[in-house]
Parts: C-alpha cells; structure tokens; sequence
C-alpha cells in the first residue's frame, strides 16, 4: 500500500531515506530549511556524493512521486507518516549531541499536525529523547494522543546508502509500551517491502531503541579500536597486523570485517556517536559503564598522530617545508564526506607543522576546501605526489589502490609511501623501489 511520507532533514541520511521511500511505492516530501539544497534536489540533483543515489532520486522526482519543500506546512497537510532525518552533530566545547535540529522539527511539525499521524525518529539521539519527544508532541498537536511518535533507528553506510536503504539487514521500531497506538501498524506497511524478504522486524521499547543504535556504533569503533590497539603492539614488536587479523577473523565469533589496521574510525557518526552515548551515560549516572569508550577515541586519535610521526621521521625530523603528497580527504572510499575526517586532519595538521602538503581526493575536495581553505589541493593523484618526498595514502579509494608504482616513481623526489589504510599491494610498492610503510606491518 502506498503512503504518504515527508523526511525531515534531506543530507546524507534524509535524501536517500526520501528516494528510497519513493522506489518503494510510496509518495514523499522531503523537507529542508536550507533553500539551495532544496532547490537542488528539486531539479534531481543530489548535493552530495552517494554512488546510485542521483540516479534513483532523479526517476522519482520525474515520476512525480517525490518533491521537496523548505515548507513544514505543506508537509504536515500533505503526509501521514513523517520521518525525522536532521543532524545531531557534537556540541561545540562539548561531548554531548546538539538536540536543537531535531528539537526544532518537533516545535514546528507537532502543531501543524491536524489529523492522526505517526511520526518515526531516524536521527541518532541519546537515550530518553523519545520519550520526551512523544510527550512534546502530544502536548503541542492539535490531535493531541493521535500524534505519535516512534523511533526507528537508521544503520546505513554512506558509500552503501542506497543499498542498505533499500536491502536493509534489520529493521527497528521503537515504541512507547504504554501506548503503542498505530506505530508498529504503520512501520509494517512503510517497509511492507523488505518484511515480505523475511528481514528481522525488531519491535522495541523507545530506550532500547535508540540504545540499539549507539550501541552498534560503539561496537564498530571498538572493533576499530582493539585492531589498531594491537597495531601498535605489532609496530612495537615487528608483528603484522594484517596477517594477525586474516587470521583471528577466521573465528566466526570474531569475525574479519571492521579489523581493517590504519588511520582509525572518522566521519559524521561514529566519533560523535561514542562521545555522545558516554555523555549521555555520565548524565545518567553510570559513566564507569561506558569509560572503555573514551580508551577507544584515545586509540583512535593516536593512529593519526603515528601518521604524522612516521611523515615526520621520514624527512629526518624536518616537517618545516618537507614536500608531502596526501592522497584522500574523505572520511573514507565512495563518499564526499570530510566530517572528522582522519585523512583531511592530517594532512591540516602536517601543514600547520609547515610541511608543504598536497593533497587530492577524487570527491571530496570542494568540502575539504571550504574547512582547509589554506591547504593546496591538486587537480589529480599524479600533480599530487609531483615533487613529493613523502607520500601518504589516507583514504583507500579504489585510484589510489590501483596506482602504478613505477609510474609514481618517476614523478616523486623520495620513493616513500605511507599507507595509512594498508590498501596497497605492498610487494608491488616494494619491488618497485619504494620504502613501504604500513600501519601495525612490516616496512621495508
Ligand atoms: N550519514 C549517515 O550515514 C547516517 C546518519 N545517521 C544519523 O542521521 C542524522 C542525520 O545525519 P546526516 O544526514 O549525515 O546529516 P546532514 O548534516 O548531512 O543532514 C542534516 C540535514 O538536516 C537539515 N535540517 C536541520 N534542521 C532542520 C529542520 N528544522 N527541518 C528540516 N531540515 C533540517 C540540514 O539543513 C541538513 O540538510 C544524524 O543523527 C546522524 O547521526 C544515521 C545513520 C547513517
Ligand atoms: O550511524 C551512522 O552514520 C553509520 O555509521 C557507520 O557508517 P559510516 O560512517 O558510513 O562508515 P563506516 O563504513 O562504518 O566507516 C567508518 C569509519 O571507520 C573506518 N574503518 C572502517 C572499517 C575498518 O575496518 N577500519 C576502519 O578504520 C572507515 O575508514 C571510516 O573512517 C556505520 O557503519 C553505519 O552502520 C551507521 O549507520
């Protein structure tokens, strides 16, 4: 059955969620206070980098079946289930999540709801805000107990958006037991889809809901952590981190996926999920409970000052005016995105240290610009690493994986590469002539 849905916020999370609502039958709004987004996405265009995402979101809004609005009005009046997607970015001077976006929707969506609607929280909230929200949103609309709220957790990866938006492995639906009213009715015919391919449909209390969701995260960044923890064991002692992961991720209790050594864990969600659930855990009290988390920030952060070291270290102790070629921005492969990215912080840190760093990203360097405006971004991997003395891969994309060593070779002052993501064929590099440099590995 077709339904009409508005998403609120249209970045990353929202504008797939919108088009993937759309392929999936249904008629949706996506609704965005900023007008230049908004006028974008109405000609078909997506604002961002997402492999897939311009396509599926183009056919829609040629079929008719999904438009945007900067107008909440016009959302309210024309849907019956609205989907809340803004961002809950870290607090300036702070841990804890900045609430004002998706406090804002409810202030201006809740009053505008004049017949009975569910509203279903996609954002990444601390624990206990939808349960706060749900009461805002009775107190404020018109329909008072039929305005309702839920919260359905999102796990997509960006790169992946579209995929796992359309295929996703679970889905989660968090409702208040004590009156659970039409949600998980209305969540079924929303993914009436993906629950007719037997994909888990998990009903939950709200707390367990959101908790669902930061709790997956802080097990990625864990994960993460504890492999780059032991790189740095295997850099103290000569080990190899890659063939100690091959072989611990044989144990299917364990696992080989998220053991992947290198630069560390970055992006719009992870770093700012993990301090956000231990502020929310210290509000609540029980901050012991979650104090391995900050260990697993300290590693993560650590792996880029090692970057920085081994950069320093290669050019004997002088960064001042060492040339160093940084390849990727991104906070990783198939994404524009530079939010706490660790490629992009190293290479601003290298040159606030007065190195003379260029870098180049095959998406990501019109975002990277606007935060590093001082930084000199090349137009290609090649104009790049000309001249350079070091050379550090910082985001494993497929054309910096499939560089020819030799044809590097003639273009650099210093045959030394960094490979901060152990993505290189190593053996190539080193046969080449280069000094290779791993993380957590054999150099040669
Ligand atoms: N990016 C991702 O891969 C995923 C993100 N999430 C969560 O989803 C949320 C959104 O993340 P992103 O899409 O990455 O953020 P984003 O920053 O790309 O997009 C947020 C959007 O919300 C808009 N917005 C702000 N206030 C608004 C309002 N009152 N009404 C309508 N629109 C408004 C902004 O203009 C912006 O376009 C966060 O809580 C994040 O943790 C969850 C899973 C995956
Ligand atoms: O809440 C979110 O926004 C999303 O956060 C992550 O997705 P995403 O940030 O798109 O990226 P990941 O693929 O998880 O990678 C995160 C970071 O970890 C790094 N990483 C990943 C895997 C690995 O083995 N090693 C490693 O350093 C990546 O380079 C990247 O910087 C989660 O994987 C999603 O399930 C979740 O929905």
């Amino acid at each position: 059955m077709s339904l009409r849905i508005s998403v609120f916020g249209t970045g990353y999370l929202g504008a797939t969620h919108a088009a993937g609502m759309a392929e999936l039958g249904h008629e949706v709004v996506g609704v965005d206070i900023d007008p230049a987004k908004i006028e974008r996405l109405s000609r078909g265009e997506v604002p961002f980098y997402e492999p897939g995402l311009p396509e599926l979101l183009r056919k829609h809004v040629e079929s008719g079946r999904l438009r945007f609005t900067t107008d909440a009005a016009e959302a309210a009046e024309f849907a019956d289930v609205h989907f809340i997607g803004v961002g809950t970015p870290q607090k300036k001077g702070s841990y804890a999540a900045d609430m004002t976006f998706v406090d804002s929707v409810i202030e201006t969506l809740a009053p505008l709801i004049t017949r009975p609607a569910v509203i279903l929280g996609k954002s990444t909230v601390p624990v206990g805000t939808a349960a706060r929200l749900a009461a805002r949103v009775r107190e404020l609309s018109p329909v008072g107990d039929d305005a309702q709220l839920g919260w359905n957790p999102e796990f997509l990866r960006e790169g992946f958006a579209v995929e796992d938006t359309l295929r996703p492995d679970r889905l989660v639906i968090g409702v208040d037991k004590d009156r659970p009213g039409r949600i998980e009715e209305v969540a079924r015919e929303v993914y009436a889809d993906a629950i007719s391919r037997d994909t888990p449909f998990l009903v939950t209390d709200l707390a367990t809901a959101e908790l669902v969701k930061v709790s997956a995260n802080a097990f990625l960044a864990t994960k993460i952590s504890f492999i780059n923890a032991i790189a740095e064991v295997c850099e103290a002692t000569g080990a190899d981190v890659v063939e100690l992961a091959d072989a611990i991720g044989h144990d299917a209790r364990i696992g080989r996926k998220f053991l992947g050594a290198g630069l560390g864990f970055g992006g719009g969600c992870l770093p700012k999920d993990i301090r956000a659930f231990m502020a929310r855990a210290g509000e609540l009290g029980v901050d012991q409970a979650l104090t391995f988390l900050r260990e697993v920030d300290d590693v993560n952060m650590r792996r880029r000052e090692h970057v920085i070291g081994l950069v320093e270290g290669e050019l004997n102790g002088r960064l001042q005016g060492g040339k160093v070629a940084v390849l990727g921005a991104a906070f990783k492969p198939e994404s524009d995105d530079i939010r706490d990215s660790p490629a992009l912080d190293v290479a601003g840190r290298l040159h606030l240290k007065g190195a003379d760093v260029r870098v180049f990203d095959p998406e990501a360097m019109a975002n990277a610009a606007k935060v590093w405006p001082t930084l000199t971004f090349t137009e290609s991997a090649a104009e790049a690493v000309k001249d350079a003395e070091v050379v550090v891969v910082a985001t494993e994309w497929k054309e910096f994986r499939s560089l020819d060593p030799h044809a590097v070779a003639d273009l650099v002052a210093g045959k030394v590469v960094i490979d901060g993501r152990n993505c290189l064929p190593a053996e190539r590099w080193i046969d080449a002539g280069w000094r290779y440099l791993g993380m957590g590995r054999h150099s040669s």
